[in-house]
Formats: structure tokens, C-alpha cells, sequence
């Protein structure tokens, strides 16, 4: 069954679809006695944007920590790309091809545009012990990935400090759709954004989804999440309570889900 409203008629977790990049099934963490997460369970398309909401402290940012490798969940799995994973370092996430989109961006300031996009994976070049960094081919690459996702940054040899939000965030995401990455997860990636900037940062997830790219989004902007997602997963107290295709959801909805005015439907276990 592919339809992730329908009811599941068996005691599974949840209902996975055949094009589903990634599946998290029943992953719980404890932080010390805070149960971050108490069995999640989720999924995403391939070529598709998944969101994820819920109110602060839901455990939205820990999911994501799990999928990308920050934590290492206490309990559960999770399969990407047809494998089950278990990342034990973001490198090792990203090696598999998933990108992160920090809040953060974890960009460094001082740094030009194209040394920030090959940040920890600087092109090398020579012979034997004698390794150089390759700074032409990093530019010129740098300019390619630029150009060929039409992100609006000034040139690629210009400082970090000197771009607006969102041309930060452009870069941040230029970085993180360049590598090859099968996955990109994005945490609130216009939450500092003002409207002209958001609505750029949109097109830019609109075209890389277009170019096969799954997203996870995490956004607190329902009208945001309603104009660009397919699925969207609803968080509350460590788990995802529901799942739903956008298109037959509404504000209305999503908001009772979150607050729980109306009981989730994916089935869990007892606290
Ligand atoms: N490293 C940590 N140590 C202790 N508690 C943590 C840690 N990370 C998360 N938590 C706790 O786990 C719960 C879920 O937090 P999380 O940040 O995942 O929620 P969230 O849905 O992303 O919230 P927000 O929308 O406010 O960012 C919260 O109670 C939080 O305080």
C-alpha cells in the first residue's frame, strides 16, 4: 500500500512506499531522562518534499540528527536508499548521500564562497607525498554549481561576511546539492529569511526536487509547507502521529494534529 493516510491493516508501523528513499521505523532516543524520541517512524520519496512539523520540542531536529548521523538513535532502524543504515558520524551520512542544511549553516565567515562550498573536501592535486589544494578547480567548479542551480550570490571569490541571508542560505544549499546528495535535509531553511529572500530559497527547493533530489524540510511555516511539500509528517511528543499527502491536507488539520485537538493515526506503541 502506498497511500500513507490509509488506515494499516496490520500492527505495522506505518505503511512504506516502493519509491521510499528513507524510512525511519520506530526510532526512540533518551537524552539522559528526556525521551527525545519514543518511536518514530516516518518516511520520504524519492524526488519529493517531505516536512516535518510540530511545535517546539516535538523532537524534529533529534529525527534529523538520527538520519544524518549527529546522534545515534537508542533504538530503532533506518533505511536509506534500500540499505539499512546505521551512521555513526555525519561524514558517514554524507558519504551515503545524505546532505544536511544546518540552522546554523555552519558557514565560515571569513571564507569566500568557493572555499565554503568545499569545506572538508578540498580537491587535491599532485604527485606522490607532494599534495597541493587545488584552488582553480574548486573555483571553476565552484562557479558551475553556482550557475547551474541559478542561486543568487554574488561571485564565488566573495567573503561569506559580505552576503545577506539568504544568500548565506543559497550557499548553504548550493553546498549541500552539489555533492551528489540523494537526500537534503533542511531545518528551517528560511526561518530568518525575509519575504524576497524565502521566496528565492523556495524556487531553489522547487528546482532541485524537480532535478530528483529528495528534501526533508522542517518548518514552523505552514503556508510555506502546504507550497512546497508532498508528504507531510506531523510530530508530537517524540513521535510522528500522522502522515499525509499535502494535497489532501489542510492548515486546519496539520494544526489540530500538532496540538493534538485531533488523535494521530499512525499506530504506536504505549508510552
Ligand atoms: N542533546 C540534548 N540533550 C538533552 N535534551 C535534548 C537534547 N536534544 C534535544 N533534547 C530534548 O529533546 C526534546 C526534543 O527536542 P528537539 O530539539 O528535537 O525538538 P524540536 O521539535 O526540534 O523543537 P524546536 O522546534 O523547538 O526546534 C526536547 O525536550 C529537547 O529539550
Amino acid at each position: 500500500m502506498s497511500d500513507t493516510t490509509a488506515a494499516p491493516a496490520v500492527p505495522l508501523i506505518h505503511d512504506v512506499p516502493a519509491d521510499a528513499i528513507l524510512t525511519v521505523e520506530d526510532a526512540a532516543i533518551a537524552f539522559g531522562q528526556v525521551r527525545a524520541l519514543k518511536g518514530a517512524s516516518m518516511h520520504a520519496r524519492r524526488g519529493e518534499v517531505t516536512a516535518i512539523v510540530g511545535d517546539n520540542g516535538a523532537g524534529k531536529s533529534t529525527l534529523i540528527r538520527c538520519i544524518s548521523g549527529v546522534h545515534a538513535p537508542d533504538s530503532g532502524r533506518i533505511t536509506f536508499d534500500g540499505h539499512e543504515v546505521e551512521f555513526k558520524t555525519p561524514h558517514a551520512a554524507r558519504d551515503a548521500g545524505i546532505e544536511t542544511v544546518h540552522q546554523n549553516l555552519a558557514l565560515v565567515e571569513d571564507l569566500t564562497v568557493w572555499q565554503n562550498l568545499f569545506l572538508n573536501r578540498e580537491i587535491v592535486r599532485g604527485v606522490g607525498p607532494l599534495r597541493l589544494l587545488d584552488r582553480r578547480a574548486m573555483r571553476s567548479r565552484a562557479d558551475e554549481m553556482v550557475s547551474s542551480l541559478a542561486v543568487n550570490v554574488p561571485a564565488v571569490g566573495s567573503r561569506v561576511r559580505r552576503l545577506s541571508g539568504g544568500q548565506r542560505q543559497a550557499v548553504s544549499i548550493c553546498r549541500a546539492a552539489g555533492f551528489a546528495s540523494k537526500l537534503i535535509i533542511m531545518d528551517e531553511p528560511t526561518a530568518a529569511l525575509g519575504v524576497q529572500e524565502t521566496a528565492r530559497v523556495e524556487e531553489l527547493i522547487t528546482r532541485l526536487k524537480s532535478e530528483g533530489h529528495a528534501i526533508l524540510l522542517i518548518s514552523h511555516n505552514f503556508a510555506q509547507v502546504l507550497r512546497l511539500s508532498d508528504a507531510v509528517w506531523v510530530m508530537r511528543a517524540g513521535r510522528c502521529v500522522a502522515g499525509r499527502r499535502t494535497a489532501q491536507t489542510d492548515g486546519d488539520e496539520i494544526v489540530g494534529l500538532i496540538t493534538g485537538a485531533r488523535a494521530g493515526d499512525i499506530p504506536v506503541e504505549a508510552a
